[in-house]
């Protein structure tokens, strides 16, 4: 234990999650369960309120109502210093100003876990490991100002990983990140077995990396379960205004989103204004 916390994954289940700014509902009797130990995609379209769902998790926003519970316990009873300890985040945008290095700003992740009790040995061993699993050791002496939005975006998610969180909060995690690089992100945050919740656009990412899927769309959720279950031609058409196929992997059989088009163009294909 650490704390309060258990040291293995935890569960989170939302239950009737509200919260509005002045007249604008954001999240809407958000209601949904997030296995613990699996990979679950947060998906929706803009401004659904995939960050807003995001930051009610990790205490930064407090609901108008509802609970977010962690292993069945409200999060705002946990103790600030255990719950930063547990608990990791990945924003969208990170802040640009620092001078600090790669090393440094990585390093700052053994800073809740430790509480100044770990020894320097240890925190400069997760400090490598986390460095090495995403590849950063040809720039781990390179300042943030220099680095590329995909060198940036690498270097927050070790940062998370340096702290050995179990439970890994990312707001689009794979921004700014190729191809390749983010199918081998994704593959490593998902078999670290942590509790992870990511905000996704890519739905062929979301369907090839997530074991759990919960949808928004206006706030509310309109479907969560298992990727298999919830995936569906159907739910695309609505949420998204998709034409699209969902089709088993010629080789994994595991569904795969073919986009044929919108439903509805958004542009006139004649000309404009005819
Ligand atoms: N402080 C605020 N005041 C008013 N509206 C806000 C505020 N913060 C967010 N919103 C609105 O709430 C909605 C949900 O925002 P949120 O950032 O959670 O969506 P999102 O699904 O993460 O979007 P995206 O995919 O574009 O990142 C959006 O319409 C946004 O404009």
């Amino acid at each position: 234990m650490i704390g309060d916390l258990p040291e293995s994954p935890p569960s989170i289940d939302l239950e009737g999650v509200s919260f509005s700014v002045g007249e604008k509902r954001l999240l809407s009797e958000v209601s949904a369960a997030v296995p613990a130990g699996l990979f679950t995609g947060l998906i929706g379209p803009n401004g659904s309120g995939k960050t807003t769902l995001l930051s009610t998790i990790a205490r930064w926003t407090r609901p108008d109502s509802g609970r977010v519970l962690l292993d069945g316990k409200p999060v705002g009873d946990y103790p600030r210093r255990d719950f930063a300890r547990v608990v990791a985040t990945v924003e969208q945008h990170s802040a640009t100003e620092t001078e600090l290095t790669v090393e440094q700003i990585v390093d700052l992740g053994t800073i809740p876990r430790a509480g100044g009790r770990l020894r320097r040995t240890d925190t400069r061993e997760l400090v490598n490991q986390a460095i090495g699993l995403l590849g950063l050791e040809p720039l781990r002496r390179r300042t943030w100002q220099s680095l590329s939005g995909g060198e940036r975006q690498k270097t927050q998610i070790a940062r998370a990983l340096a702290q050995q969180p179990a439970v890994l909060l990312l707001d689009e995690p794979t921004n700014h990140l190729d191809v390749s690089a983010s199918l081998e992100v994704l593959q490593l945050l998902r078999a670290l077995r942590v509790t992870a919740v990511a905000a996704l656009h890519d739905l062929q990412l979301a369907a090839m990396y997530c074991d759990h899927l919960i949808v928004l769309d206006g706030g509310r959720v309109v479907a969560h379960g298992p990727v298999a279950e919830v995936l569906t031609p159907e739910l695309l058409a609505e949420v998204y205004g998709l034409d699209a196929e969902v089709v088993p992997h010629p080789r994994t059989g595991a569904p795969m989103v073919v986009l044929c088009g919108t439903t509805v163009p958004t542009v006139p294909v004649d000309g404009a204004g005819r």
